[in-house]
């Protein structure tokens, strides 16, 4: 079998020789993991974290909170984080790469640091937005040059300010890196989402997850009325945290069953949760999947019957590239909404999955807010043998496998950037693709 390590040029994407039936279990949650990380390096005292995802994006965070002055030591998969006194500077440019949770998080981090901390990132790093959280923290008092990665921020001895309004519609993960630090802000935070359109924050279920993961460490935050928060100063409190395992992560997997007729079940399912993931069970079932949760373990089983769907993936947008994979099988015409912002994703993902569908012999078409697509039936009438192109977006290879397990001949040129949130995927999906039905 062809792993990362001696994968070079196009990957071939395993052909489902008959139903799927396996057993996967998912890593960890990366939201939760950065969260975690993040706000122990905030917090009073040494952390711990288990389950921890263990990939580029959490890599990258560790890089950029050590380089703050945090410490990180990794006991066999437990993780003790370890505060310094004050933030230092960091000494080197931080590397956000292509996370949207190390970009949008981190600098209001350093902003608590006296003196300058630069960022940089990968190449497409730079196109996605920023300008709204580095606004807030000149309003906030400090310095920064730039909108957009590569910038610098510069923290004065003491941050003056309290309230901001920003526009955060562009993602949620705005409005989630001004409340994760805002506690440590001398004087709390103030915040609120204004867009000049109406537009609503998208990927709801994320600031949710940060509110609730600032509770649980004592953190004083209030919704005082809709899109406008309150955080008062205090100490965010040490404490030790399991991650669930990453629900989004989970869906390529789980669409692998309802495509082949076969059988996947992911171990570790959280009966409840924030994570905007979970919506998948929601979007399988409408489509024709039987879906269980039985315990922790959620088994969904294909049918061999697979429905168009009207799905508003608003508060789920990070499933849109899984989804339309499934659409495209599907019996009928589905509309993909709500999703406008993922144009500002790892790359422009309504753009890089009309064209890519497409390449495969799809009927999809852009819409302003997400996509419509005419699905060739799980017989794949119409659809071809495609090289298809990942743009650096891990979300865009999970959508090449769903379509080069039922069209065989199909290669994605970019596997190994997968690693962004799931080490070694090229190996895991190969022996879920061909696990004997018998290692169920
Ligand atoms: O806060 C987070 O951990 C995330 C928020 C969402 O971002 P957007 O609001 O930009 O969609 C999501 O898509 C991303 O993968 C992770
Ligand atoms: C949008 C995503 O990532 P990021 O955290 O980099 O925004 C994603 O993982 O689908």
């Amino acid at each position: 079998m062809k792993t990362l390590q001696d994968t070079a040029g196009p990957w071939p994407i395993p052909v489902a020789p008959g139903p799927v039936h396996a057993r996967v279990e998912v890593p960890g949650s990366k939201s939760e993991t950065n969260r975690a990380l993040l706000l122990a390096a905030l917090a009073d005292g040494p952390s711990t974290i288990t389950g921890a995802l263990d990939a580029r994006d959490t890599a990258l965070m560790r890089r950029a909170l050590v380089s703050l002055g945090v410490q990180i030591d990794d006991d066999a998969g437990l993780l003790r984080v370890t505060p310094p006194q004050r933030f230092s500077p960091a000494p080197e440019p931080i590397d956000c790469g292509l996370a949207g949770t190390v970009m949008r998080f981190v600098p209001p981090l350093a902003a608590l640091a006296h003196g300058s901390t630069s960022f940089v990132g990968d190449a497409a790093a730079s196109v996605r937005p920023l300008a709204p959280v580095l606004h807030a923290l000149r309003l906030l008092g400090a310095t920064v040059e730039g909108d957009a990665i590569p910038c610098t921020v510069t923290g004065p001895e003491l941050l003056e300010g309290r309230e901001v309004t920003i526009d955060s519609s562009g993602s949620s993960q705005f409005v989630s890196g001004l409340l994760l630090a805002g506690a440590r802000f001398p004087n709390g935070l103030v915040l609120r989402h204004h867009s000049p359109t109406g537009a609503s924050i998208p990927s709801r279920p994320h600031v949710e997850m940060t509110l609730q993961m600032l509770r649980d460490r004592g953190v004083q935050v209030t919704e005082t009325e809709p899109d406008h928060w309150q955080v008062l100063p205090g100490p965010v409190l040490a404490n030790d945290q399991r991650i669930e395992p990453d629900l989004t992560s989970a869906a390529v997997f789980l669409a692998a069953a309802a495509l082949t007729a076969g059988s996947v079940t992911v171990p570790g399912w959280p009966s409840a949760t924030t994570q905007g993931g979970d919506e998948v069970r929601d979007v399988l079932r409408r489509m024709g999947a039987h879906v269980e949760l039985a315990g922790d373990e959620l088994t969904v089983t294909g049918t061999g019957t697979l429905r168009a769907v009207d799905a508003d993936l608003h508060g789920s947008s990070e499933l849109t590239p899984v989804v339309a994979a499934l659409c495209l099988f599907a019996e009928g015409t589905s509309t993909i909404r709500g999703v406008a912002h993922i144009r500002g994703h790892e790359t422009d993902r309504l753009a890089a999955l009309e064209t890519e569908l497409h390449r495969a012999g799809g009927n999809v078409r852009q819409t302003d807010d997400g996509l419509e697509i005419h699905g060739a039936g799980l017989a794949g009438e119409g659809l071809r043998p495609a090289d298809l192109l990942s743009y650096a977006d891990h979300r865009l290879v999970h959508t090449a496998v769903l379509v080069g397990l039922l069209v065989p001949g199909c290669t994605v040129d970019d596997v190994a950037c997968t690693s962004k949130t799931i080490n070694h995927f090229d190996t895991l999906w190969s022996t879920m693709v061909n696990s004997p039905e018998d290692h169920r």
